[in-house]
This record gives structure tokens, C-alpha cells and sequence, in this order.
């Protein structure tokens, strides 16, 4: 083919399809500066922080890039992967991807993975999949639960890169998974499994979601209802007493009302009820991370711990794991119908 090309036009590649595995984006580095960069990029996004920008602007700028780069270095640097000097949110999304890919090489797909904030970026590896050749991409936002100020971000930003574009892909976007079948079963396992392998018996398992301000919710975003609902099939799927099971929010942020319960408070308050052993995990994050791996694993043991809990155990993500990875493949090979 190439050779009929007439003198002056540009390569044209086999058409292909891709997948683009999208989460939110996290540091380069644990230093001031490359925290900085990035929460301020995060935090400089209409849809993550909804107040009006002559107010936030001051606010962000001159109060929190000032002091929370700092704080959050340190955290990020408690949980940095010292195998690859990189924070293992970036590490788990790109082994997803590198896995996906393997699982999809026969049906000529490519497989990429992007960042909403930071490295690497959405409009980088969107161009890179369409000089590959994808002429038709399904963009795949990485949180179980739907929310404006993730799923709808991540998509956003691949929108305003394809906008770019003179040879538009054809696109589609895959939904949240809240209450796949295949998504429930794989966390009820999880559960199953991991509390299965401590050496106690938790009195309560709490799933801790990322929180979101409250009025969020009362403006319309689903991600409060979706975050009960998988809750609700993993505990049907398990078959446990509505007391074993609870909900939580987590990473709350700033002084508004966010969704509650909040996990750091319901941790400390847990030991004066008498339940002192728990198992904990986040079904929010298809990836851990530093609101999972610091938050919750560490400084939530801590918290637990002082209040007089006895044991305290972290369920991970599912992450790359293989049952992780059946799931995640299930759902794209669902969403790619009529494309492979
Ligand atoms: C400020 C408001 C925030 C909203 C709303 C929010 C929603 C939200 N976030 C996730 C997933 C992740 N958040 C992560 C980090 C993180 N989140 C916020 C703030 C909001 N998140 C901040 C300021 C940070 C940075 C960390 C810090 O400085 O403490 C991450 C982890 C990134 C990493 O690098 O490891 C994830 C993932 C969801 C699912 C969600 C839904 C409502
Ligand atoms: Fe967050
Ligand atoms: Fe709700």
C-alpha cells in the first residue's frame, strides 16, 4: 500500500482500535515543587472545586500551594515504590495497561494508559494511540463509581484533546462499574479472601470511599448512591448482616460538609462501641494509592490504634491482580462489542 502513496502524503497506518485506561494523575516526584505542579493543576479544576474563581484563586495560591505541597510530599513519600522512584499509582495503572494489552493482543488492540493531572498526559497518549493508527478509541475512566469531579474531568480532557485533531478517532466512553456483576463478585472475593487470610476475625469491615462535598449530591452527582449500591451488592454477594458490613468517606478536603460518615472519625469512635478489630479497603480506587495506602493503611491503623482498637487490617485494590484484571477485561471487551 504505502508504495501508491502519491509524492507528499502523509503515512497512513493499519487502522486499529485502542483503549485508553484513564485515572487521575498523581506526582512526579515527592519534592515541593513537583507536589506543587500538581495540585495545582488538580485543584485549579472547575470540576473538582466548584467555588466561583475570583475566591478560590487567592485561596489556592497564596494559602494551600503554600503549605499542603509540603504535607502531602511527606505522605506521598511514605508510600513512594523505592523499586522504580515512582508513586504506585502510576506504577499499578501502567502494569493494568501492560496487562490489558497482553490480554487484548490478538484482537488488534492497542492498550494505553493516561493521567488526568500530570504524567503522562491524556492529549500525549491520545495522539500516540491515533498515530498507532486507532481510528476508533474507547476512553476508560478507572473509578467504579461515576462522579463530575473524576469520570466526567477525565473524559473532558480527552474531549478538549480530540478537539484538537483534523483526523478525529471515532470514541466512545465506557460507564462507571458500580454494579457490574462481574465488578461486585470481584470484590466480594477480595473480601472474602482477605479477611479470610488474618490471623483474627474482624468485628466489622468497613468500605471507605473517597469523600466529595455533600452539596455535590444535593446538586445532582450520582457517585453517593453508586458508592451504597456496590456496598449493598458486595454485602447481598457475601451474604453478611447489615452490621458487618458499612460504609464510610474518606479524604475529605477543606472546611464544607462533605458526604459522612467520615472514616477518619468513625475509626476513632469504633473502640468505645467495643468493636476493636477491623478490616478496611477502598472500592473507589481501582488502584492504590496515597488517599489508600497513607490514609487509610497507615495513618488509619494510627488512628484506630490510639482509640484503643486491638487489630486493624488493609484489604488492597484490586489492582493489577489477576482477578482484578479478569474484571477489568470483562468490562472492555463488553464496552468494545461491535467494534473486535
Ligand atoms: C478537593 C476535592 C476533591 C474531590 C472532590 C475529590 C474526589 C475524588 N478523588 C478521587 C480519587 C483520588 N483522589 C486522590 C488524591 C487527592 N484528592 C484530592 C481532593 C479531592 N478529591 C486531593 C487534594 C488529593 C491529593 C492528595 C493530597 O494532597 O492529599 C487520588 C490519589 C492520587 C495519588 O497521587 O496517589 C485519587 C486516586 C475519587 C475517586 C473522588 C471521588 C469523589
Ligand atoms: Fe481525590
Ligand atoms: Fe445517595
Amino acid at each position: 500500500m504505502p508504495d501508491l502513496l502519491p509524492a507528499g502524503h502523509p503515512p497512513v497506518a493499519t487502522p486499529k482500535i485502542g483503549v485508553l485506561l484513564l485515572n487521575l494523575g498523581t506526582p512526579d516526584a515527592t519534592d515541593y515543587w513537583s507536589v506543587r505542579r500538581y495540585l495545582k493543576e488538580f485543584l485549579s479544576d472547575p470540576r473538582v472545586i466548584e467555588t466561583p474563581k475570583w475566591l478560590w484563586w487567592p485561596i489556592l495560591n497564596l494559602v494551600i500551594l503554600s503549605f499542603r505541597p509540603q504535607k502531602s510530599g511527606a505522605n506521598y513519600a511514605r508510600i513512594w515504590d523505592k523499586r522504580t522512584n515512582e508513586s504506585p499509582l502510576l506504577v499499578i495503572t501502567r502494569d493494568q495497561a501492560t496487562s490489558l494489552g497482553q490480554r487484548l493482543a490478538g484482537d488488534n488492540v492497542v492498550v494505553d494508559y493516561a493521567m488526568r493531572y500530570g504524567n503522562p498526559s491524556t492529549a500525549s497518549r491520545l495522539e500516540a494511540l491515533q498515530k498507532a493508527g486507532c481510528q476508533k478509541i474507547l476512553l476508560v475512566p478507572l473509578y467504579p463509581q461515576y462522579s463530575a469531579t473524576t469520570t466526567a474531568t477525565a473524559n473532558d480532557k480527552a474531549f478538549d484533546a480530540l478537539a484538537k485533531m483534523r483526523w478525529q478517532p471515532a470514541v466512545r466512553t465506557a460507564p462507571a462499574y458500580f454494579d457490574d456483576p462481574f465488578y461486585v463478585e470481584t470484590l466480594a472475593n477480595s473480601i472474602r479472601d482477605g479477611v479470610a487470610a488474618l490471623d483474627f476475625e474482624p468485628d466489622l469491615v468497613i468500605t471507605s470511599y473517597h469523600g466529595m462535598p455533600q452539596d455535590y449530591l444535593e446538586k445532582g452527582d450520582p457517585y453517593h448512591c453508586q458508592c451504597l449500591k456496590t456496598t449493598r451488592l458486595v454485602r447481598e454477594k457475601l451474604g453478611w448482616s447489615k452490621d458487618k458490613l458499612m460504609v464510610t468517606f474518606q479524604s475529605r478536603f477543606g472546611p464544607t460538609k462533605w458526604l459522612e460518615p467520615y472514616t477518619d472519625e468513625t475509626l476513632k469512635s469504633l473502640p468505645g462501641k467495643g468493636i476493636k478489630k477491623v478490616a478496611i479497603l477502598a472500592p473507589a480506587f481501582s488502584a492504590d494509592c496515597i488517599e489508600t495506602l497513607e490514609e487509610i493503611a497507615i495513618t488509619g491503623e494510627e488512628e484506630f490504634m490510639h482509640a484503643g482498637g486491638e487489630r486493624y487490617a488493609y484489604i488492597p485494590c484490586l489492582n493489577a491482580s489477576p482477578a482484578g484484571m479478569d474484571m477489568i477485561e470483562n468490562m472492555v471487551r463488553r464496552e468494545l462489542k461491535g467494534w473486535l
